[in-house]
């Protein structure tokens, strides 16, 4: 059934029992929180010294963030009828009671699914969380495989603004599915009424969750084990980003001991992106995990001390020196130069007890540094062993003299003024900006690491510009700080997180890969991408390979293709550029696609889930563009939602200017009052991973033409919309969409 005004007070007495339900499990999460509230007073008691106060504190702080009960987010959106048994002992019924009562024999077992555990004043469950085992069943159910539930109920609803003018969100529908005679339609989820028009309901602001509507591709990638790392391919709109987001919900759901040691993070492809998604995480009740951009991971641990004024990238390296900068040949020139850095021993270390004398030959010292150095250790670990070393040699010569030594005597030779400066003429401590600096501003010493690997035209646009005098004056790029980060990683080796989910990977250079690797550590990684999106002149032309630079080249490859975003007018549109952007190599692995023909049978394509007539609005300029993008725009404001003006980065100052001057006003995106208004200026380098109701794109041939992989990402532009999508072009469209 549905209805469609959510404040009308319905007829149907099923509905008015659902909202009462509701009404009562929001009743009973309020009073979790004012339990965990209670709890200050008593903590603050118990614990007397601080440093525990304050964990106490945070962690109640932290509970209470999980217990919030989000305005326009509802409680729960699901029931599950099982078979009765299934779920809960015969006396231990959802609606048992202190005394139990025996119920019919044939009533279902009832659970509502919501976005988090709620219970009553007597612990009884009242909604379970969508990641309990026993909420599976309510993604992945189908009549072929019914798990046990006979009928699966799906819950609308619509939004209303409550007498404190926010938005707050009202039960106005449900629709069942009976698993017992669906059995002919499996695709019936598919075609969900509910799943349309959640898709369909006007943005306004962040990305919302699609906790009630994930698919069931969508959950058994969620729902992987920590240990699993993933490589998601998925074209644009299938649902990429919010499996990933869905995905560490899940996991610090099921593995939160271990995870909450360890550190979750999520790496996305720039701030405007990471501002998208920054209510989804804390909507499913996460508010703990790192949310960053491959930039800010490399920079985080530069020196504060040496932070230039105007951060630290200043320059963009030429497409052909970001690739040679960016490949993974650069660790091995890297490594070389590091240990280029050990001297061979060639003076006696004398060291001084009493009236004894000690003496190390450099004969002595040479097999314990060839050792060292043979062992694969870190760079600055070896530094460290060496001092043990030589220091456990003198030792050795004291005792056969008869000297008693002990674990004192060894920290004493070990920090002996000749010992220390062995160890710093052998094996000099060093620093990896300045590490990095020294190689790429002196042609000879990176001629001597780069032999044989890289050719000297490639060495020579390596070098930095001008002639930095020390960190803070080089103009370092992107690429330069990914060497850093390598550098650093060779002198002491990082220690990792328990999970990583990297979004837009296809766009990491293998020297980034390696840097975000590590950050996994021993743990495990969520890759999502999609190759036909990469537009970064490193951007890997298959997921094998970049496997292997994040260091889990045994990570499961799948891919997702029911596109959830992009009717399929506007799908189609973009999908003619796929061949000449993600040209197939003979060998590559195809999927069956029996259905479609040409662009449409490319592994890379999405199957749209939607049409929607009119979807697709080409509107060609006479003369000047404006007047005809004003108009553009003007007809995407008439539909609900957010509106994207997208548009050649060079080309948008310019764009809004006379926009403003038809008054038309595009705000540009990440300026103030962005997250509120309906229409957005966004330069299309930062439109990857955004979407909007309706996207106005201004002139694709200049898009094309701004970059070296510019139709690449003309289609990361294209396939942005919801709705509708409105291409505006004075001159003629690539070749591809003419
Ligand atoms: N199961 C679902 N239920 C409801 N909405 C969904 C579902 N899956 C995806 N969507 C919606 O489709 C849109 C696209 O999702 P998302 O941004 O995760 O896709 P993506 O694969 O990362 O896309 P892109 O590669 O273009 O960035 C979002 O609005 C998302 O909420």
């Amino acid at each position: 059934m549905t209805a469609t005004d959510p404040t009308a007070v319905p007829a149907d007495p099923e509905l008015l029992a659902e909202r009462e339900a509701l009404h009562e499990a929001r009743a009973a999460l309020r009073r979790m929180r004012e339990e965990v509230d209670a709890t200050e007073l008593l903590f603050g008691d118990a614990a007397k010294d601080k440093v525990t106060d304050a964990a106490l504190r945070r962690g109640r702080e932290r509970r209470l963030a999980a217990l919030a009960d989000i305005p326009g987010a509802p409680l729960y959106f699901g029931r599950l009828d099982f078979e009765p048994g299934t779920v809960f002992l015969d006396e231990d019924a959802a609606d048992g009671g202190p005394a139990p009562v025996r119920r019919p024999s044939d009533e279902p077992d009832r659970i509502h699914i919501g976005r988090r555990h709620v219970h009553d004043g007597r612990g009884r469950p009242v909604v379970l969380d969508w990641r309990a085992p026993v909420s599976i069943a309510y993604y992945q159910a189908s009549p072929s495989e019914r798990m046990a539930v006979r009928v699966r109920r799906r819950y609308g609803f619509g939004t209303v603004t409550g007498p404190d003018g926010q938005p707050g969100s009202v039960l106005t529908a449900f629709e069942d599915e009976d698993l017992l005679v669906g059995a002919d339609a499996p695709e019936a989820s598919l075609g969900s009424e509910l799943l349309n028009s959640e898709i369909e309901r006007p943005r306004t602001g962040p990305m919302r969750d699609i906790v009630a509507t994930i698919q069931p591709e969508q959950d058994a990638l969620v729902r992987a084990p920590l240990g699993t790392t993933l490589c998601v391919q998925g074209a644009p709109g299938t649902g990429k980003t919010a499996v990933g987001l869905h995905r560490i919900a899940f996991l610090l759901y099921s593995e939160r001991e271990r995870l909450s040691r360890s550190g979750v993070a999520i790496i996305g492809p720039n701030r405007s992106f990471l501002s998208y998604i920054r209510d989804v995480l804390p909507a499913l009740g996460e508010v703990d995990v790192h949310q960053t951009t491959v930039h800010e991971l490399l920079t985080r641990d530069l020196s504060e001390r040496l932070r230039p004024a105007q951060g630290w990238v200043r320059r963009t390296e030429a497409p052909e020196a970001a690739r040679t900068k960016g490949s993974a040949v650069m660790a091995e020139v890297l490594r070389r130069d590091l240990w280029a850095h050990l001297r061979s021993p060639e003076e006696t270390v004398m060291v001084r007890r009493g009236s004894r004398r000690w003496r190390l030959y450099p004969e002595d010292v040479r097999p314990l540094l060839d050792e060292l150095a043979a062992r694969g250790v870190a760079y600055g670990s070896g530094r460290e062993l060496l001092s043990h070393r030589m220091a456990h040699a003198i030792l050795t010569l004291m005792e056969a003299e008869g000297e008693v030594c002990d674990d004192r005597t060894h920290a004493q030779v070990r920090r002996d003024p000749a010992v220390r400066a062995a160890v710093t003429a052998l094996w000099p401590k060093v620093e990896p900006l300045r590490l990095v600096l020294g190689l790429l501003t002196d042609p000879e010493r990176l001629a001597r690491a780069a032999g044989g690997l890289l050719t000297p035209e490639e060495q020579q646009a390596l070098l930095l510009p001008g002639k930095p005098r020390g960190p803070r004056t080089a103009k370092w790029s992107e690429e330069d700080l990914a060497l850093v980060d390598e550098a650093a990683a060779l002198i002491e080796r990082p220690s990792g997180l328990g999970h990583v989910v990297v979004d837009e990977a296809q766009d990491l250079s293998p020297m980034q890969c390696r840097a975000v690797g590590r950050r996994a550590g021993a743990g495990s990684l969520t890759v999502l991408g999609d190759i036909a999106q990469g537009t970064s002149p490193s951007a890997a032309r298959n997921w094998s390979t970049l496997m292997e630079h994040l260091g889990k080249p045994t990570g499961h490859l799948h891919t997702l293709d029911r596109g959830y975003r992009v009717p399929a007018q506007i799908i189609d549109f973009a999908a003619r550029l796929l061949p000449t952007i993600a040209p197939l190599p003979p060998t590559a692995p195809d999927r069956p696609r029996p259905e479609a023909s040409g662009f449409r049978s490319h592994p890379f394509a999405p199957v749209a889930v939607r049409r929607s007539p009119g979807a697709l609005r080409l509107l060609p300029a006479a003369g000047e563009i404006a007047p005809a993008l004003a108009r553009g725009c003007r007809e995407a404001l008439r539909g609900e939602g957010s509106v994207g003006l997208i548009a050649a980065d060079h080309q948008l100052p310019a764009l809004r200017e006379a926009l403003a001057a038809e008054g038309v006003d595009a705000p540009l995106l990440g300026g103030t009052g962005t997250d509120t208004a309906r229409l957005v200026a966004v330069p299309a380098s930062l439109a990857k991973g955004l979407e909007f109701d309706a996207v106005v794109v201004a002139e694709p041939a200049a898009i094309v033409e701004a970059e070296e992989r510019g139709a690449n990402r003309l289609y990361v532009v294209l396939t942005r919309a919801v709705s509708t999508l409105h291409v505006v072009h004075a001159r003629p469209l690539p070749a591809e969409l003419a």
